[in-house]
């Protein structure tokens, strides 16, 4: 880890912007104590209470003689700390003009500004936690689901990051191992023993990080949500189902065809799925200017999405529209649903099971609340294999990270094949020690400065 350390003191607002009961502005660094007491007013002295007390005080500018603002101020010492720097933190009324005078008060006292994240970034540097520990953190206050939120603790906890240890220290005994056989030729046959166990022991890593890749795709659905299109011809009930999925009348419904002209987008948990539900403009040649663009954005959300509910409606004979939707979203993810169960069928089945599996048809009624308990039913089916979900697995969800598990599957391809090939040991070498330091960048032991700068920045201010 070769970024630099700074120990200035900073300085941030931990809370969100806008009205609350109660507003934190927090320092950290070596001067926090210091630079904190140089406003207090208080029958306590910061730099004399016992660390991880709470105290009663007023915050009052020095040069003004003008109070501030009553307040509770925690001081925790260092290293039994988040950032395992001194923090203090100042509990404010929950006003924006207040909170900002007191944290600019704290600048002008020698106190900076924090960069996004950089107490985060601090209790990473200072060995607290390490690199995919700091994305939990992220994680966590971005999780839209329990589910999500599970596999953000549990990151956070530091069990991704065993495991990827478990796997760079195996291929590093691995790699010491070789390194004695060639040293020390016991045996005429030492070169194939020891290309025998490179082979053996990349093909065992590699299992193990397929397997974390394959719990990636659901891990990646946890966090951003899978992104489900509703489409269909004008009128067939798309927003009806949006509404009835949100349990909430989010988008206009009328019996007029073509009522949606833009996408709407809302976020939804279906049985634990967590759904980036997309309604979109019927789809339907037309000359109205504004529909028509509606229309050109439906297909666009077809294309983008990684799920689709394709509705047609059942009281209606099946069209040649329908068909050319069926037809566009071949070959996709996607459930057919028909529609209006609760009026008179017009569709013709046979001709619709002409272009679609029976399985992938499912009969509803929004108007009615039939049919939809299954539809989720279905929904979370098809997305956990119908398995119950361990409470406790280990998903790999950041892109960060599928990126190198993906990169370390090939570097241990390469050692495979290249025994297979025979090529010479000391060049096997390089692609194992290639895999041991991308699983490395994962937990951080081995990564650019920038790209820990890059990552952090993304985090909210005061985290
Ligand atoms: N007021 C406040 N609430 C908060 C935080 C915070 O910084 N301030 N947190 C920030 O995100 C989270 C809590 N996370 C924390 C994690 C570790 C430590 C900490 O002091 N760890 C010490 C051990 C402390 C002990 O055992 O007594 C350490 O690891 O050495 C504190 C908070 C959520 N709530
Ligand atoms: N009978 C019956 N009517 C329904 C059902 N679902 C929706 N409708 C009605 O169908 C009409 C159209 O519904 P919408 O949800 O606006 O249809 P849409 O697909 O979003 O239509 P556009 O936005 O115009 O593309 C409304 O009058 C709904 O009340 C259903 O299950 N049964
Ligand atoms: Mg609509």
């Amino acid at each position: 880890m070769n970024v630099t350390k700074e120990f200035d003191t900073i300085a941030a607002i931990s809370t969100p912007p806008g009205e609350g009961a109660i507003s934190i502005v927090r320092l950290s660094g070596d001067d926090a104590v210091k630079i904190a007491n140089s406003v207090f007013v208080s029958s306590h002295n910061l730099e004399e209470v016992a660390s991880h007390t709470i105290n009663y005080g007023h915050i009052k500018d020095p040069k003004r003689e003008q109070v501030l603002d009553e307040v509770m101020v925690s001081v925790m010492r260092a290293p039994r700390t988040f950032t395992r720097e001194d923090i203090v933190e100042i509990n404010c009324h929950g006003g924006m003009v207040v909170t900002n005078q007191v944290l600019q008060l704290l600048l002008r006292e020698g106190a900076r500004i924090a960069e996004p994240g950089e107490f985060t970034k601090r209790a990473f540097l200072n060995g607290r936690m390490d690199l995919s520990q700091a994305e939990a953190v992220m994680d966590l206050i971005r999780a839209k689901t329990d589910k999500a939120m599970h596999v953000a603790l549990n990151q956070l906890d530091g069990n991704l990051s065993t495991l990827i240890r478990s796997l760079r220290q195996e291929i590093l005994e691995t790699l010491a191992q070789v390194e004695v056989n060639i040293d020390y030729p016991e045996y005429d046959d030492v070169e194939e023993m020891t290309s025998q166990l490179l082979k053996e022991k990349a093909f065992e890593v590699k299992e193990r990080v397929s397997y974390l890749l394959r719990t990636a795709q659901q891990g990646k659905i946890l966090r951003e949500g899978l992104a489900t299109a509703i489409i269909g011809q004008p009128n067939v009930g798309k927003s009806s189902l949006l509404n009835y999925l949100l349990k909430e009348d989010k988008a206009i419904v009328t019996e007029i065809a073509g009522t949606t002209r833009d996408v709407i987008e809302e976020f939804v948990n279906v049985r634990g799925v967590p759904l980036k539900l997309i309604d979109t403009a019927g789809i339907r040649e037309t000359d109205d200017i504004v529909e028509k663009i509606g229309v050109e954005r439906s297909r666009k959300a077809l294309q983008e999405a990684d799920f689709i509910l394709l509705l047609l409606d059942q009281s209606k004979p099946l069209s040649q529209a329908d068909i050319d939707l069926i037809k566009a979203t071949d070959g996709l993810t996607r459930l057919i649903i028909l529609n209006k169960m609760d009026l008179d069928s017009q569709l013709d089945r046979e001709a619709l099971f002409e272009h679609v599996a029976a399985d992938d048809v499912l009969e509803i009624s929004v108007l009615g609340s039939q049919g939809v308990d299954e539809l989720e039913d279905k929904i979370a089916d098809l997305f956990f294999d119908g398995n119950v979900q361990e409470k406790d697995a280990t998903y790999v969800s950041n892109i960060r990270h599928i990126g190198l598990l993906e990169q370390v599957e090939l570097a241990l391809d390469e050692v495979v094949n290249g025994i297979e090939m025979e090529m010479p040991v000391d060049l096997v070498q390089i692609d194992m020690t290639r895999a041991w330091d991308m699983l490395g960048e994962i937990v951080g032991d081995s990564v650019q400065d920038e790209l820990i700068t890059q990552l952090f920045s993304q985090f909210c201010l005061g985290k």
